[in-house]
């Protein structure tokens, strides 16, 4: 084994890895797994000229369309394919768990905890020309980011960004309006409908948001912690409506019609799979890992995190429709623990077989139908996916 490729990995952190039955030899292949990206559509005519641009070949990921490999020391974000939002990077596990949500043109889609963002573009390529994408996550600022990607790979159009708590969250699609009704309301109504997004705002309007985020009252609803529409695309629905109608929540039996098509559920976790970023300890002090990873207290609130994210985001899908619940944590507790108890709560729920994966470079997980992704198997960051649909009881 190659000496400088292993992690100086502290004792309590080797520890931790022994406890969660996970192989600390993952960390040894930090120079051995590749980059990846995807091309946007269209993109594939062009990877010579990428090529070129990025000095290094690009291996077609044959398990993933779309998706290429390229040597992990090379950065692609000075790249002129990357400015001009030719491709994107996200890891072939982050791929694959978005393969294994089946989003099909015309879908309503909900992407839970969605920033940094990675996987909404991919979502949005998916999608096409009819169906919208609804993102939340908690970060007001990591959303911010999401935004600026979404315009950068013009993939915003039929998405909408929400500052929001998943375990909350209950604004079901926008599903009946095809076309905005700009020129139908009173001008009484006019100041409540929503016109087409500008990041340009009149200084007026910077500062009643400033006011009203101030107050808490930007917002839609009556609870300072409702929902805040953060961006929304030309065709997500949303323009021509009023907050109301934008923000419809269902809490009772009428999601199992009018949810969502498709849920990601992509929850917080200990990010103990990802060797990038358990790498970045090693500048920021094995104490912050000590803090973010190995906390007990702080793992068994995780848990319940990631439980809640599930329900909810299960809550809000429709009969028929399909959940990927995935982590970057390779623990069992925060993964087949989860879904086992959510399964016994949910005797609407099933899960499902991943039927694309019979090709992918993956093991199964410690329940039938799971799949972990690592370094060392999958040439990939560590990844947990499950897939789960909402059965009619
Ligand atoms: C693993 S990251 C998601 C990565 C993202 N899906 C992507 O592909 O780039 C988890 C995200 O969950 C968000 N989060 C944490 N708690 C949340 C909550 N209660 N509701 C919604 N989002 C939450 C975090 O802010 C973080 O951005």
């Amino acid at each position: 084994m190659d000496e400088a490729s292993i992690l100086p990995l502290p004792e309590s952190f080797l520890q931790f890895l022994q406890e969660n039955g996970i192989d600390p030899s993952i960390y040894t292949a930090s120079d051995s797994t590749p980059r990846y990206l995807r091309l946007k559509p269209g993109g594939e005519d062009h990877v010579q000229e990428i090529e070129a641009d990025l000095k290094c070949k690009l291996e077609k990921v044959v398990w993933l369309p779309g998706f290429y490999s390229l040597p992990p020391h090379v950065q692609i974000a000075n790249s002129k394919a990357y400015k001009e939002g030719k491709l994107y990077g996200i890891d072939a596990a982050s791929g694959a768990a978005v393969s294994a949500l089946n989003v099909s043109v015309g879908d309503h889609v909900l992407d839970l905890c969605a920033a940094p963002g990675a996987k909404l573009c991919m979502i949005l390529d998916l999608l096409g020309n009819a169906g919208s994408v609804t993102a939340v996550d908690i970060s007001r600022n990591r959303l911010a980011a999401c935004r600026t990607l979404l315009q950068k790979y013009a993939l915003g159009d039929r998405c909408r960004l929400f500052v929001a708590d998943g375990t909350k969250f209950s604004i079901i699609p926008v599903r009946d309006h095809s076309s905005p009704r700009s020129c139908e309301y009173t001008l009484g109504e006019e100041k409540n409908i929503f016109k087409e997004w500008t990041s340009r705002r009149s200084w007026k309007e910077r500062k009643k948001t400033a006011k009203a985020r101030k107050l808490g009252s930007l917002v839609v609803g009556e609870e300072s912690d409702y929902p805040e529409l953060i961006f929304y695309g030309r065709d997500s629905g949303v323009v021509g409506l009023n907050k109301n109608e934008v923000c419809q929540a269902e809490s009772g039996s009428g999601v199992s019609t009018r949810g969502y098509d498709k849920v990601l559920v992509d929850a917080e976790c200990t990010h103990d799979g990802s060797i990038r970023h358990v790498q970045k300890f090693e500048r920021w002090g094995w104490e912050t890992l000590h803090q973010r990873v190995l906390n007990v207290e702080r793992s068994d609130t995780l848990t319940t995190l990631q439980l809640k994210l599930l329900q909810n985001g299960f809550r809000l899908l429709k009969v028929g429709g399909l959940l990927v619940y995935s982590t970057c944590s390779l623990t069992v507790t925060q993964n087949e623990d989860v879904v086992e108890w959510f399964l016994k709560q949910n005797a609407s729920a099933e899960l499902l077989e991943i039927t694309a994966a019979g090709d992918w470079p993956c093991k199964s997980g410690r329940i039938p139908k799971t799949l972990r992704f690592d370094p060392v198997t999958s040439k990939t960051s560590g990844l947990f996916v499950a897939k789960i649909t909402k059965v009619d009881i």
